[in-house]
């Protein structure tokens, strides 16, 4: 009988999961997986610590199962998957953790409460992940949980990137650039010692590019800008959310179209990005495989959006020493990249295309001036080493 520590990650598409044994202070993985495709094409997923399948099972193209029904379905599997185990704690990621949670932080009442508030900010993510939250405390009300924040890597930020130009008012009292998939970030940072030491200790853009998708500039390891902002819809395009736009485009949909602030909402959050331009679907397998010209366009969008914010980044780190690609779309794309490095040739990207079909880790030429890599991330370690150290205090 051992020691484990459970880690649910609900992000926009999916729901992860990990389940970890304790060895002393090692964390050794015992099974993860993901329901994926949860308003698309709901598929779960479960894997052994040597990548062998242990379970599947697929709901069909068009079903919503949804966050609620992939948490039945997860602790329905933990439950058979922990046996002897003794369940010792769990880890959330929790998307916005706001101005307070600069770290994570032991769940009880009244940190629930906080995160209530927001909600709004992070309506694709923030319910769901205070939902699965509610029901352990509910139902388990002893066992320890523990909170990750996918802004607290970015509150390392200088002041001036964290700030709009609005009155000063606001940005005291929280209205500022926050930055998110801060825990994807952190655990890139953690890795890149032991990839490339000059990307570790230099200036590099990881590329997160998922369902949500967002780019940060790290500068030996410390996150100093990123793409997102005061919310999860800011920056690129994504499956289903806009990314930037102008302000003005929200006052005229006001004014002009009669829409009120939830019927904005929707459109931003849930009908925009490449399923909003390309009328087919929010899954970038699906618009690779399309030869509708929407398709073409979306896909051109979302790298023309990505190539134009590496600039943004790199000015910010004054240079560029690397690229990173991660999530679901960096990890398994590489159209996307040949693509996105192709942009980024002129800061000093060399692809290396043999090494981008077999996925790397290293994509870029020996001569290129500016290294490229896929690497896989893993919220839910950082998340499980983060609760690890939290119920070990
Ligand atoms: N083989 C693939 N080729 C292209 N895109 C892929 C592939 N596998 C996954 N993706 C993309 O990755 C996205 C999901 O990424 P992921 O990081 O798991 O999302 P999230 O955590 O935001 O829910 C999907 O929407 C899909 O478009
Ligand atoms: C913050 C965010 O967009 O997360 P995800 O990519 O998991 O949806
Ligand atoms: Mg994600």
């Amino acid at each position: 009988m051992s020691d484990a520590i459970a880690v649910l990650n609900a992000g926009s598409s999916s729901l992860k999961f990990s389940l970890f044994l304790l060895r002393g202070r090692e964390l050794e993985l015992e099974s993860r997986g993901q329901v994926e495709g949860l308003y698309t094409n709901p598929r779960f997923t479960a894997k052994d610590a040597a990548g062998q399948l242990k379970e599947e099972k697929s709901w069909g193209q068009g079903v919503e199962l949804g966050h609620a029904g992939a948490i039945d379905h997860l602790v329905a599997f933990l439950r058979t998957s922990l046996q002897g185990d003794r369940l010792v704690g769990v880890g959330h990621r929790v998307v916005h953790g706001g101005l307070d949670f600069s770290g994570p932080v032991r769940i009880d009442g009244q940190v629930l409460h906080a995160l209530e508030q927001f909600v709004p900010l992070a309506p694709l993510h923030q319910p769901h992940n205070l939902s699965s939250i509610r029901l352990l405390l509910e139902r388990l009300p002893q066992l320890p949980q523990v909170a990750c924040f996918d802004t607290s890597f970015h509150r390392s930020n200088p002041e001036l990137a964290q700030m709009f130009a609005l009155p000063a008012k606001l940005h005291e009292a929280g209205v500022r650039r926050y930055g998110f998939h801060g825990l994807s970030y952190e655990y890139i940072a953690s890795v890149l010692p032991e990839v490339d030491a000059r990307a570790a200790s230099g200036r590099t853009v990881v590329l997160h590019l998922g369902n949500g998708a967002s780019m940060c500039a790290l500068q030996g390891g410390r996150s100093m800008a990123s793409t997102m902002g005061f919310t999860a819809v800011d920056g690129l395009p994504m499956g289903t959310r806009c990314g930037a736009i102008d302000p003005g485009v929200i006052l005229f949909l006001m004014d002009q179209r009669g829409m009120n602030a939830r019927d904005i909402e929707t459109m931003v959050y849930k009908q925009s990005g490449l399923l909003g331009v390309s009328g087919i679907s929010s899954d970038m397998r699906a618009l690779l495989a399309s030869d509708e010209p929407r398709a073409g366009t979306a896909i051109d969008l979302y790298v023309y959006r990505i190539g134009r914010e590496l600039g943004s980044l790199a000015a910010a780190l004054g240079g560029l020493d690397a690229i990173v690609f991660t999530a679901g779309i960096g990890e398994n794309a590489g159209a996307i990249r040949e693509r996105v490095c192709a942009a980024a040739q002129w800061l000093g990207v060399e692809l290396d295309a043999a090494a981008n079909t077999r996925s790397g880790p290293r994509i870029s030429t020996a001569g290129s001036r500016v290294s490229a890599w896929v690497l896989p991330t893993n919220e839910e370690l950082m998340i499980a080493r983060h609760a690890r150290d939290l119920i070990a205090a």
